[in-house]
């Protein structure tokens, strides 16, 4: 069994059993279990607290790396900084780790609204927070502040969505169908019932391929952006970076996520009318779009961002598209810290 998702490779979190989880879909996740890592003091007033969810195939430990530090917006000298694994990404419950009941593929649909909710519980039941500071997240960390914003308006007094929507694009949904078939196109995946995802290396080469082509944008490969970071050519860095970084990944925690992806919707909370749902928001929101991100495109966020009242578009101007979230550009990671500080001034 490998030991890809433990503390000696994510960093140190805590498992905190938040009871029964009932789902958007039907069903329940019994002892649901979430994987927190915290920095920073909660004050006694308990009015400096920050989410941080995380996005696809990423968990605590790249947010803490690339996000967190003292003079950094998100500072644990001045906020309590809870970062939450999303469900299914092999630290909080998954497929992977699930009780027998609902392991591998017999773990259930999973939606953005269910996260939201397993978190709200969190905050409310563990910590009683009644109000966060800031949610902020990146990609599905992104779709999981704007349904907090939605679903949880007095809660939330800012957002940072980077690099995400409040509903997925009809394009985004088949890219991630693409990314979803080259796993379950791989024989060796036996509809989910691999030994271990070791044996489905080739689906989980073919889906490193894709991103490849999406996470990353042409500007990037053209501007040797790959080979500054330290790869020989494109094939390099498909072999020793894209490729590694999912082999080790379960491929049933992964479809949980894309599934979850897929159908982010802030407007299921009313009725299907995004408009309303938008106008929910009552959190001071940056929208911060990746100028070339090639999926979460600065152009769908700026449609909804003109719907959110007390918002902004702020681009984040990086030629790595979707995976600057990894913060390969310092100059983009600069530019989010200065919009996050701004943000995160008195209201
Ligand atoms: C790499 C993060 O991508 C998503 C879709 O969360």
């Amino acid at each position: 069994m490998s030991n890809y998702y433990s503390q000696e490779i994510h960093g140190p979190y805590q498992l905190i059993n938040i009871g029964n989880l009932n789902l958007y879909e039907g069903g329940v996740i019994e002892e649901c279990f979430l994987a927190i890592s915290t920095f920073g003091k909660l004050n006694s007033e308990k009015s400096n607290a920050i989410l941080i969810p995380t996005w696809y195939s990423g968990t605590s430990k790249i947010m803490l790396d690339a996000y967190i530090g003292e003079g950094r917006a998100l500072d644990p000298d001045k906020y309590f900084i809870i970062i939450v694994n999303q469900i299914g990404n092999g630290l909080s419950i998954s497929p992977s780790n699930a009780p027998e009941k609902i392991h591998g593929k017999k773990f259930p649909k999973i939606r953005i609204c269910d996260d939201v909710d397993a978190q709200h519980k969190l905050l409310k039941e563990h910590f009683k927070i009644n109000q966060l500071e800031l949610v902020v997240g990146g990609s599905m960390g992104a779709q999981q502040t704007f349904e907090w914003s939605v679903r949880y308006p007095d809660f939330v007094k800012r957002a940072a969505p980077i690099a995400g929507t409040a509903k997925n694009s009809e394009h985004d949904f088949v890219f991630t169908d693409t990314l979803i078939e080259a796993i379950t196109s791989d024989p060796a995946y036996q509809s989910g019932d691999y030994e271990n995802s070791k044996q489905v290396s080739i689906g989980l080469e073919r889906h490193a391929k894709l991103w490849t082509v999406m996470g990353w944008s042409t500007e990037f490969f053209r501007a040797a952006r790959h080979q500054s970071l330290g790869f020989k050519d494109i094939h390099d860095f498909i072999a020793n970076f894209m490729i590694p970084y999912f082999s080790e990944m379960d491929p049933n925690n992964l479809l949980t996520m894309a599934y979850k992806w897929q159908r982010a919707d802030v407007s299921l909370n009313t009725e299907g009318d995004l408009l309303s749902a938008l106008r929910k928001i009552k959190a001071k929101t940056y929208v911060m779009p990746i100028s070339h991100d090639m999926f979460f495109t600065c152009q769908d966020c700026l449609a909804e961002q003109k719907s959110i009242k007390n918002s902004q578009l702020k681009v984040l101007d990086s030629i790595d598209g979707h995976l600057g979230l990894f913060g390969t550009d310092s100059k983009m990671m600069e530019q989010l810290d200065l919009y996050l500080k701004d943000l995160l001034l008195e209201i």
